[in-house]
């Protein structure tokens, strides 16, 4: 039997009560349930081009086609049963993962050992960094620079480490238009950038699969990169209309040399862990077979030694550099705020979501 009317409305109040985010792809389908259930097959005007979030929803809804107002509305009801029942079972694991630390929906962060571990967790988008994302890592890595671990680790879930910045990032446009949102993304990165330039413990990147852009650059802040061999290093700014970022306009060239830094930060070349370690921007590579184990034991063993003595030592080799760190930060924020609003790098995520181009 059909939903009725009263279902489908119960629906659409569950909705707004649901406690996790369904995610983008799921409400674009609740959206264009909603407007076939309550309009019928869509018929308004095909947004422009640049018009990227209503152009999603419109796509979504004619991609109903003539579906029976009926129909919607059983589809709608069905799908919004599914998305509670999951968020109730989901609900169940989070109270395990709360013992671990709560507050965070796109990180894992776990503490053992004396190590703080901040796992990014978004295994079925690459682990791209959301600008929650970039919100809760500069959280958490204040956290892990009071709390009582001598080491911190970044690493990722899944086979990715991240494919870097979210490109959805750039759709979400504010009432102050795109000009806006450059200008509050490059505070965003100036701020994330910091926090690595200021960490005051020895940070460890553990790089379990491939990363792309700010995950590649950063690393030049990290202490030590341990990748598993299948790994890849790929900064494809070029590609996106983009500049350097992460400081790596200096720490690349400082620690690979300018010649195969400008091979990697203007032509993209992508970097297999081996070439990144002997460019030195990995410290060393391990067979994936084994890498959790070797790389953990190894972190294990460090994490014994003096806290102090460590956090002094780091002090002592990174603090002559944090005040030029910081200027290189927000030239290269103030130059991407520019080339954001350029047609090169509009055209270069749009390609990206109508799947014309994969890196
Ligand atoms: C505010 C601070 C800004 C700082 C700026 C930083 C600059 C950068 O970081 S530049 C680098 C940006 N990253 C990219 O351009 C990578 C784009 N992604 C890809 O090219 C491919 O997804 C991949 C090569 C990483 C993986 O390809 P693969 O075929 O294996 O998997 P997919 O089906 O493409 O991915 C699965 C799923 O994840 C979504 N996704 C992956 N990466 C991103 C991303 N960076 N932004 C947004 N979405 C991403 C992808 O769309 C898929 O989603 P669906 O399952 O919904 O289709």
């Amino acid at each position: 039997m059909g939903a009725c009317q009263k279902d489908f409305e119960s629906a659409v109040n569950q909705v707004k009560l649901l406690k996790k985010d369904p995610g983008n792809e799921v409400k674009l389908k609740l959206y264009a349930l909603y407007k076939q259930a309550t309009e019928g097959p869509c018929n308004t005007p095909k947004p422009g081009l640049f018009d990227l979030i209503n152009k999603a929803k419109w796509d979504a809804w004619n991609a109903l086609g003539n579906l029976p107002k009926e129909t919607a509305r059983q589809n709608y009801v069905d799908l919004v049963s599914g998305l509670r029942s999951s968020s109730d079972s989901s609900s169940q694991v989070k109270s395990e993962a709360d013992k671990k630390r709560a507050g965070y929906d796109t990180l894992v962060i776990t503490s053992e050992d004396c190590i703080t571990k901040i796992m990014l967790n978004r295994p079925a988008k690459k682990n791209a960094l959301t600008t929650q994302m970039y919100r809760e890592i500069m959280l958490a890595l204040e956290a892990a620079s009071k709390d009582d671990s001598t080491i911190t680790v970044f690493t990722g879930n899944g086979d990715y480490y991240s494919s870097g910045n979210d490109l959805t990032n750039f759709t979400d446009i504010p009432p102050g238009g795109i000009e806006e949102k450059a200008k509050n993304s490059a505070i965003l990165l100036r701020d994330f950038v910091d926090c690595f330039i200021d960490f005051p413990k020895p940070l460890v990147a553990v790089v379990n699969g491939p990363a792309v852009g700010i995950a590649v650059t950063i690393l030049g802040l990290f202490d030590l990169v341990y990748a598993s061999d299948r790994a890849t290093f790929h900064t494809p700014f070029s590609h996106l209309g983009q500049t350097p970022e992460g400081c790596s306009s200096y720490t690349f060239p400082k620690i690979m040399g300018p010649a195969k830094a400008v091979e990697m930060l203007i032509f993209g070349k992508k970097l297999t862990a081996g070439e990144a370690y002997a460019q030195g921007l990995v410290t060393e590579v391990f067979p994936d077979s084994t890498f959790q184990k070797e790389v953990w034991t190894r972190l294990k063993a460090y994490s014994k030694l003096s806290q102090n003595a460590m956090h002094i030592s780091k002090q002592i080799i990174r603090n002559h550099e944090k005040e030029k760190l910081h200027a290189i930060n927000a030239e290269e924020s103030r130059i991407l705020q520019e080339r954001w609003l350029s047609d090169e790098c509009m055209n270069a995520v749009m390609d990206f979501f109508s799947r014309k181009a994969k890196l």
